[in-house]
């Protein structure tokens, strides 16, 4: 086994689709079992590698976890093992994934102190934490980071509320703080909060458990810190960005997708962002139907000038959906210029692209203009390696579209975040394998 899919495409899918539990949420909701001791149950929690990372993680420092069925845990951080945040084995599995530093808020609120390895995730540029640690200094903590072994430990004996002004509306630094907030004395204002739908179901949660935190959903959030929180049960939303990538993947393949519960009110302008490239959708219930179409026309601006497509801190358009727009303007009729504000190596998987037969200009690591094909020519399969988690599901979607055998390498980054996609995309009628 290489690990790697082989792909047969050209084959319109056909079929229905459940989205997973969101991956981003997860890692936030997991963090915040840390906050009490009591058992809180949660449910609809994918089964995927960061995700997974993240329970074993919980489960080596004393979290009592239990499993309840295929995607239901109970989790009781009664105990926690103090010393296991020194171990070898924390340093490689904290630092396998972006979402661990998030378990440093809870630990600071609960504990006071926390320690944590400089945390993986994708190389799609920096990807600083100033944000976070800037916020909890300001909550009175100290912090240092030790280049020699690559920890940042903080120490915080007396959490106490102020007013922050982060510095950017982080997602993760903002569920960070939240949490660290919730257990400190005193209010806690955050301004500039990041407030993505992630956001709003942990504070929704943290307030079942006990917490006062109003503001939710908007970027300015009141923290009346507690003296304890209890347990409680969460769902998670299905993950919006899968949703966003199967609507990718049935306009490209021109084929006709149901993708079930897809909660469309949290959704905000994805769909409408797909709708701009042309493509037709329906909302049917909860559901969104896409039909097999032949064709989809990108809009331009009311004065005519070319459509730009850019990511923005939520309610903006996520960035992690900017790499399946540009795929799925391949094949659209018109231009697109993808403005990619946030990340800056994250475009630069357009090469494999333009070695499939597509017409994109890499402006620069921000920008690429993608002039559509409009289905005149097919997309020709070739080998390529994923670079990230979105690129490579953005090159698996173009690989189901393209005419030949294409093979995928790296897939681990695919699996970090897309649950089962192989089975899952075979049930839709693709030919995929693993290799
Ligand atoms: C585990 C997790 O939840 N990961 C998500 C989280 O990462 P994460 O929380 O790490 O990302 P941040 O929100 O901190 O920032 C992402 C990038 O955007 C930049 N930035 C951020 C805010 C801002 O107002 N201006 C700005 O330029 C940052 O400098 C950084 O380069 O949010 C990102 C932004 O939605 C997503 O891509 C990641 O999938
Ligand atoms: C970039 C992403 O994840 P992470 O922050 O875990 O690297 C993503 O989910 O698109």
């Amino acid at each position: 086994m290489v690990n790697a899919f082989e792909i047969q495409g050209g084959k319109p899918l056909r079929g229905e689709i459940t989205p997973q539990g969101a991956k981003n949420e997860a890692l936030q909701i997991l963090s915040a079992v840390l906050l009490t001791e009591e058992k809180i149950t949660i449910s609809n929690i994918p089964d995927i590698k960061d995700v997974n990372k993240l329970i074993e993680l919980l489960g080596d420092m004393g979290v009592i976890v239990n499993r309840l069925n295929e995607d239901t845990y109970t989790f009781e951080a009664k105990d926690i093992d103090q010393d296991f945040f020194l171990s070898e084995a924390f340093k490689s599995k904290g630092g396998g994934l972006r979402g661990s530093i998030m378990i440093v808020g809870p630990l600071l609120a609960r504990f006071g102190k926390a320690s944590i390895p400089k945390p993986g995730g994708d190389k799609i540029g920096r990807r600083r934490l100033d944000t976070h640690f800037l916020g909890f200094e300001k909550l009175g903590a100290q912090f240092n980071y030790n280049q020699a072994d690559g920890f940042y430990n903080v120490d915080a004996s007396d959490l106490k509320g102020t007013y922050i002004l982060l510095d950017e509306a982080s997602v993760t630094g903002t569920a960070n703080i939240v949490m660290a907030a919730v257990l400190a004395k005193g209010i806690t204002t955050i301004y500039n909060a990041a407030c993505e739908p992630y956001l709003q179901q942990l504070c929704k949660m943290l307030n079942r458990m006990g917490a006062k935190i109003s503001g939710i959903g908007s970027n300015l959030l009141t923290i009346e810190g507690v003296a304890r929180l209890g347990g409680t049960e969460h769902r998670m939303l299905p993950d919006m960005i899968e949703i966003g990538s199967f609507i990718g993947l049935a306009a490209m393949t021109g084929s006709e997708i149901t993708i079930k519960n897809v909660q469309y009110k949290e959704l905000g302008m994805i769909p409408d962002v797909f709708r701009r490239l042309g493509i037709k959708l329906e909302l049917r219930g909860d559901d969104i139907y896409i039909p097999a179409q032949e064709h989809y026309e990108i809009e331009t601006f009311i004065d005519g000038s070319i459509m730009t497509i850019a990511d923005a801190p939520w309610p903006g358009f996520t960035p992690d959906l900017l790499s399946i727009v540009l795929v799925v303007a391949i094949q659209a009729k018109g231009s697109v210029l993808i403005h990619q504000k946030m990340f800056e190596s994250r475009l630069f998987f357009v090469d494999k692209l333009l070695d499939m037969g597509a017409q994109i200009i890499l402006c620069d690591p921000h920008r690429a203009t993608v002039i559509g094909l409009d289905k005149q020519v097919q997309l020709r399969g070739i080998s390529m390696t994923s670079p990230d988690i979105r690129a490579g599901v953005s090159l698996l979607i173009a690989a189901l579209s393209a005419q030949g055998k294409s093979t995928i390498y790296n897939i681990e980054q695919i699996e970090r975040g897309y649950q089962h996609i192989d089975k899952r995309l075979q049930a839709l009628g693709a030919d995929i394998k693993r290799i």
